[in-house]
């Protein structure tokens, strides 16, 4: 009897059942279709799979009591106050969520040119982590660091003759670490793009005695028109004068990105972010093939506004696309994913489990 591919030839020559649509079978070795054929063989060859351990949850804080207001341009995303940011974080504890990361609306009337508000060991980043810390010591609080939700031109640095200046600005957001690690944040995430400050911010903290806050930076964030609801929801949207792409990158660039990790990195980074995601899948693989460290990605507000937005007019099924879109960074290589869909992945998660 004849071999081919460990197979006996003869039996592949015996008659097939007739079927009504009957025709000679095609003589194929591999089917991938077979491991398809049913849930369990899906499951059972699986290689990447959506976690709550990969969810970093981001909250919207503001000023009040006992409120949530509606993002209007991210459908089922609110804006709270710090008592149901408390609430929102056992919510993440209860869903075995270990991170939330933190974002102030500044009042109009506390925003001003130098962002001084970002300095204030009261201000409502440093409030909320207090009092999650407070009730829920073990979830993990991360920061950013960058002077956007405090200035009233919208920009993350100081300016100065419409320039963003870079040093000067980095001596702020030093300070601005440090009121936040005396709060009790976890991790500062510097957001800001401006060149040197993970050093200047590792070198701050360490002098402080914060041996042990992490620094997850925002290595590689592109100058992205995503963006856009994540301005509604820290109000600035509206006082945001010009762009921001003498700080953010060139969405067209590739290389750069490998370049600024390499920098954050030698310069004391933790955990390197990418940002947005969805767009830059690509630049997620390729810092986690090169660097092999700590590798996050931020779905941010415009890419969770197109699947909810969509998903609410019926065009999508907004669970399905969801659940791709994040495990689509977890097969890019992501660590973990910074996402507003975070509480309702995390709820499906449990549910199927
Ligand atoms: N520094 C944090 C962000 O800029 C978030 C952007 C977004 O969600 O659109
Ligand atoms: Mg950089």
């Amino acid at each position: 009897m004849a071999i081919k591919f460990g197979r006996p030839i003869e039996m592949r020559d015996t008659p097939r059942r007739p079927t009504a649509l009957s025709s000679q079978p095609l003589d194929l070795v591999t089917r991938p279709r077979r491991n398809r054929k049913a849930e369990w063989a899906r499951r059972l060859v699986r290689e990447n799979v959506l976690t709550t351990d990969d969810l970093i949850w981001p909250l919207f804080v503001v000023d009040g009591h006992n409120s949530r207001t509606p993002v209007a341009s991210m459908p089922g995303v609110d804006r709270i106050t710090v008592d149901q940011a408390v609430r929102d974080a056992e919510r993440a504890a209860k869903l075995n969520i270990p991170c939330i990361a933190l974002f102030p609306y500044t009042e109009a009337s506390l925003r001003d040119e130098h962002g001084s508000e970002a300095l204030n060991p009261d201000n409502l980043v440093c409030q909320s982590v207090r009092a999650i810390k407070k009730e829920f010591p073990d979830i993990g609080i991360l920061c950013d660091v960058a002077l956007d939700p405090f200035t009233s031109h919208g920009h993350d640095g100081l300016i100065e003759d419409g320039r963003i200046l870079n040093d000067e600005t980095v001596a702020v957001l030093v300070r601005q670490a440090l009121v936040q690690a005396e709060a009790g944040c976890d991790i500062i995430a510097p957001s800001d793009m401006m060149d040197g400050r993970v050093g200047a911010i590792r070198d701050a903290l360490d002098e402080a005695g914060f041996l042990d806050v992490q620094i997850m930076a925002y290595a590689a964030k592109y100058a992205s028109a995503f963006y856009g609801p994540f301005r509604d929801a820290i109000g600035s949207a509206k006082t945001l004068t010009g762009d921001k792409r003498t700080y953010q990158m060139d969405s067209a660039n590739s290389d750069e990105a490998l370049r600024e990790v390499e920098l954050d990195l030698a310069e004391g980074a933790d955990m390197v972010m990418v940002k947005p995601g969805m767009p830059y899948l690509d630049i997620v693989r390729r810092v986690k093939d090169t660097f092999a460290v700590p590798t996050f990605v931020y779905q941010v507000s415009g890419e969770y506004a197109m699947i909810a937005g969509a998903a609410n007019n019926g065009w999508i099924d907004g669970e399905r696309a969801m659940m791709e879109s994040l495990v689509g960074f977890k097969r890019a290589g992501a660590d973990g994913i910074l996402t507003y869909f975070a509480p309702v992945a995390a709820e499906k998660i449990k549910a199927e489990s």
